[in-house]
């Protein structure tokens, strides 16, 4: 019997590789640029190249895939920013996909489902701005949801270390194993992504979000030392850090959380939720239940996320309950 989803999962990995590659060409120029959100986080014209030759792709696949994307092109769309937008479009032109203006901004804004759809994907073009202003690690995640689980993700971390150079690309598809292949050899052997086996917890290394505001850096610090780990976290933006854990480069992903009421975003997650769990690993939200990937665009039905090899899920559980949030 053929395996399921091997066109969606071919047509999500190239669309995470061009885009990787349009990222990784902008971040070698920028200077800091980039715009701010209504919600104050920074945008830059990276992120939304990204988010276009994405959904261009999917839709060239798919047609009637829905896609929830982070961007939209409003801003993109305003006179003050026609430069901004004008960059946007070279980027895209020049990484070898011909478009107008109304095109790229009409691809940006196919990215603005809801969630609600029985099969849509879920796109974060720049997964970890921050880290990408600061030429630090970031991810280009997209994921395929079907009845609201998650079947198919493709994460590409361009910064990751990847044998002697730099470049992962992972992917999965549920109940077929997570694989990763350099970005720049995607037709290298695929090598089979599994979790540490390590089960002391004195022994796990933890990671978490570079940004304090993010994840609660104060608790963490607690956890670490009531599971008896000396030394530092690694600190890392984006969803490498569930690429970390899936491959064994750390156990334990803590993203505790700053303040009541922030819903972690559905594109945040999706990509490297089924990766992790494909190579073996497990995650949940602090109180133990799993992400529920059915409530529209954002999780609200959870708080914080734990993600552990799955080896130290309990130990690291039993720790996580005693820490005191907002
Ligand atoms: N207050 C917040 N709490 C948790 N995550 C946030 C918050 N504000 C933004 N984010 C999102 O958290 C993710 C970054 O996590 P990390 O710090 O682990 O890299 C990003 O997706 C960022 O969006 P963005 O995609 O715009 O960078
Ligand atoms: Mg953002
Ligand atoms: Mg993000
Ligand atoms: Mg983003």
């Amino acid at each position: 019997m053929p395996q399921a989803y091997q066109s969606e999962l071919a047509t999500a990995i190239a669309a995470v590789i061009a885009a990787s590659k349009i990222c990784r060409a902008v971040q070698a120029t920028i200077t800091a640029d980039s715009l701010e959100k209504k919600d104050k986080s920074p945008v830059t014209i990276a992120d939304y190249a990204s988010q276009a030759v994405i959904c261009k792709i999917i839709l060239d696949a798919f047609r009637n895939d829905p896609i929830v994307g982070e961007e939209d092109a409003g801003d993109l769309r305003e006179p003050a920013n026609q430069l901004f937008r004008d960059r946007t479009l070279h980027e895209i032109t020049s990484s070898g996909t011909p478009a107008t203006t109304d095109e790229m901004l009409a691809w940006i804004d196919s990215g603005n489902h809801d969630g609600t759809a029985n099969r849509y994907w879920t796109l974060d073009p720049i997964d970890g701005t921050k880290g990408f202003l600061r030429k630090e690690q970031f991810a280009v995640s997209l994921a395929l949801l079907i009845n609201k689980r998650i079947e198919v993700a493709a994460l590409a971390c361009p910064n990751l270390p990847m044998g002697s150079g730099s470049g992962a690309v992972f992917y999965a598809v549920r109940g077929q194993g997570a694989f990763v292949i350099p970005l720049d050899q995607p037709d290298a052997k695929p090598v089979a992504v599994k979790v540490s086996k390590i089960s002391d917890p004195a022994q796990a290394r933890m990671c978490e979000s570079v940004e304090s505001g993010h994840s609660a850096h104060d608790q963490s610090a607690i956890a670490l030392e009531k599971l008896g780990i000396a030394g530092e976290p690694v600190r890392m933006d984006s969803q490498a850090k569930y690429g970390a854990v899936a491959r064994g480069d750390a156990e334990i992903y803590l993203r505790l959380p700053t303040r009541k009421g922030y819903e972690e975003k559905i594109w945040d997650h999706a990509g490297g939720v089924l990766v992790l769990e494909e190579a073996g690993g497990k995650v949940t939200d602090i109180d133990g239940h799993p992400l529920d990937f059915a409530a529209g665009s954002t999780l609200k039905n959870n708080r914080g996320v734990v993600v552990t090899n799955g080896l130290l899920h309990d130990a690291v559980m039993a720790v996580v309950k005693t820490l005191k949030f907002e």
